[in-house]
């Protein structure tokens, strides 16, 4: 008798448990899968519900040798004006503002801005925003959004109408390149939950530096890039991109077509979300490989703009720096580095 109760009650067990296991294998099929590597410095990243658009991205361009194209390929004082891919490559005389004014302003666009001012970088905001009111993107509306550790120090200037400034606390860190390099990050997730809702391009730019001539509608484009004023006349190869085949942002001496700077990016939206966030998952696997590349975020860009190339270029009058004298081959100085005591800002 206790035997066959037993027997039954094994039996039972046996059947409840198969049903179990057949259950839990067709419900995890169903269950969002999530991949959290237990090295990662930031793993949440991996759960957010990032993609909210639904075309697919462009697949990467796969290496290929051909010859470095140069700025200053015809002669001294005239600049290349198109890519060997075909990008416009911008700067004064390649465009009519007037048309483009015409073509673009009854498009109603939004273009936001993003600038991080953490420590004493927020000394930079005033002068930029006061600068940008005089000249970027005016008749536009412009959405900026400046990330800071202090809200209260980012100064109210006074704003043109249909232009907003969103100031959002961000947490500070203690050494400049992490702060420099976490802007990828920080982008990518602002884009994700608020901006791709509130802009329709948006340009990543740096807090110490002044706009002095007009930037308009010219720029925009769906992924744009700004060649760095130092290295516009030396060839690939002297280029500060990242040599070390360990990092993610490793370059080869055959590889490579300007070399750009960090200060200056920007596109449509959804564009500049793709972006950075690829830029953030390289720059998280060299961290888990204790690798810091070279020149920080500013490599990690190069990389991918090599294989993921810009639409548009804009020449070196986009990002000058104060501390070079203006060259004949540029017309005018648009937005520019301010000369800075750059170990006292970052002690
Ligand atoms: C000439 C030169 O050396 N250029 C490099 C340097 O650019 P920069 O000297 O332009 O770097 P930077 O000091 O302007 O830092 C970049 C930006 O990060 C923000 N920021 C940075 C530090 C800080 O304590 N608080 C803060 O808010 C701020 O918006 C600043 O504009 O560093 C970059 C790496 O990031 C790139 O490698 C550049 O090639
Ligand atoms: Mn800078």
């Amino acid at each position: 008798m206790h035997r066959g109760r037993l027997a039954l009650g094994l039996g039972f067990c046996l059947l409840a448990g198969t049903g179990l296991c057949f259950l839990w294998v067709h419900v995890e099929n169903w269950l969002p899968v999530s991949y959290v590597p237990y090295y990662l410095p930031c793993p949440e990243i991996f759960n957010m519900k990032l993609h909210y658009r639904k075309e697919e991205p462009l697949p990467p361009v796969t290496q290929a040798q051909y010859p470095q194209p140069k700025l200053l390929e015809q002669r001294p004082t005239e600049l290349l004006a198109l890519t060997p891919w075909l990008a416009p490559i911008v700067s004064e005389g390649t465009f009519n503002p007037e048309l483009l004014q015409h073509i673009y302003q009854p498009l109603n666009l939004t273009i936001g801005v993003t600038v991080f001012a953490v420590g004493k970088y927020t000394l930079f905001v005033q002068h930029f925003l006061e600068s940008a009111e005089e000249f970027f993107m005016r008749g536009y509306r412009v959405h900026y959004y400046v990330f800071t550790h202090d809200p209260a120090a980012i100064p109210r200037v006074p704003l043109g109408p249909g232009r907003l400034l969103s100031v959002i606390p961000i947490q500070g860190h203690s050494h400049w390149e992490e702060i420099s390099m976490r802007r990828m990050e920080t982008i990518s997730r602002h884009i994700a939950r608020r901006a791709h809702r509130e802009v329709d391009y948006l340009f990543c730019l740096d807090v110490d530096m002044v706009f002095r001539n007009p930037w308009g509608p010219e720029t925009l484009g769906d992924l744009v890039a700004a060649i760095h004023p130092g290295y516009f006349t030396v060839t690939r190869q002297q280029f500060p991109y990242e040599r070390r085949r360990a990092s993610t942002a490793f370059v080869e001496d055959s590889e490579g077509d300007f070399y750009y700077g960090g200060a200056v990016f920007g596109g449509r939206v959804t564009r500049v979300y793709e972006f950075t966030r690829g830029c953030h998952m390289a720059i998280l696997a060299d961290k888990a490989n204790g690798i810091m590349a070279a020149w920080q975020e500013e490599s990690h860009l190069n990389r991918r703009f090599i294989s993921h190339k810009p639409s548009k270029v804009l020449s070196p009058e986009y990002i000058w720096d104060d501390r070079k004298p203006q060259p004949p081959c540029l017309k005018l100085i648009r937005f520019s580095t301010l000369d800075k005591d750059t170990s006292w800002l970052r002690s």
